[in-house]
């Protein structure tokens, strides 16, 4: 079976005392009321990281990840962080190809490739981002778009290297505008996706990889979405900010 994980991405809000008492309220309710064996992954801006990975220290089901990470080892890279620092402080994941990254930052896939080998280098599960455009889903390119994206980004890595990986498809359309995809769009993007994932490593591991969701998902829409065949879970934006709507979220997966 492979895992349920649902995944926030704080992005570029909360200061750090707000994050702080945001995580507090998560882990308190996530020990009382996520019940299943589903994860919860808290990706926070880097200022916040140290301190949630002491609060998260003793929480079996709550884990912390960067949003983002240098390629590089260490070095004289001004303004940037590390896998290893991320990793010292107690992150388990980090989130690399978010569609904010490769639009606003010019984040290639041969960039992205990169950052995926030293992150599992430093043993952080990377949650791979890949998802097309509105103008990508309209032109009907988007099979094409998604193969590519896992193509360049991801296959260079060897098979037992691949297993550590999580994948979320984000079509960008919907992240942040309260366009979700629907159960059935969504799912057809991820069987395909799991398709590719056979013919590259096989049967077994597109099996046990586990595939999230991510745009605009929200305690309304989310039982539906995760409930579709190939969907593991979610990659929470905007719902990631409240917790009581990502604790509700997450809350899907009780059973
Ligand atoms: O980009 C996202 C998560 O990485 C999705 O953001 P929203 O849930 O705010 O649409």
């Amino acid at each position: 079976m492979r895992k349920k994980i649902v995944a926030g991405n704080w992005k570029m809000n909360l200061d750090y005392q707000s994050g702080l008492s945001l995580f507090s309220e998560i882990i308190n309710m996530a020990k009382d009321e996520v019940i299943g064996n589903q994860e919860l992954v808290v990706c926070s801006p880097f200022i916040h990281l140290s301190s949630l990975g002491q609060l998260s220290k003793n929480v079996a089901n709550v884990n912390i990840g960067a949003q983002n990470i240098h390629q590089a080892e260490s070095g004289a890279y001004t303004g940037e962080i590390s896998a290893s620092q991320v990793k010292s402080v107690g992150a388990s994941h980090v989130i690399l190809g978010h569609s904010e990254r490769r639009a606003y930052f010019g984040e290639t896939d041969a960039l992205l490739a990169s950052k995926v080998d030293i992150a599992l280098k430093h043993d952080l599960t990377p949650i791979f981002c890949i998802g097309e455009t509105r103008e990508e889903r309209e032109s009907g390119a988007f099979f094409d778009v998604i193969k590519t994206q896992l193509t360049d980004g991801l296959f260079h890595l060897s098979k037992e290297a691949f297993a550590s990986v999580v994948l979320a498809y984000e079509p960008v359309w919907a992240i942040g505008t309260g366009l979700t995809a629907s159960p059935e769009q969504a799912q057809e993007v991820h069987k395909f996706i799991r398709e590719v994932l056979a013919d590259q490593y096989g049967q077994e591991i597109a099996d046990n990889t586990s595939i999230l969701y991510g745009g605009s998902c929200n305690p309304g829409n989310a039982k539906d979405l995760f409930a579709q065949a190939d969907i593991d879970g979610g990659l929470i934006g905007g719902a990631s900010l409240k917790s009581r709507d990502f604790i509700d979220i997450a809350k899907v997966f009780n059973g």
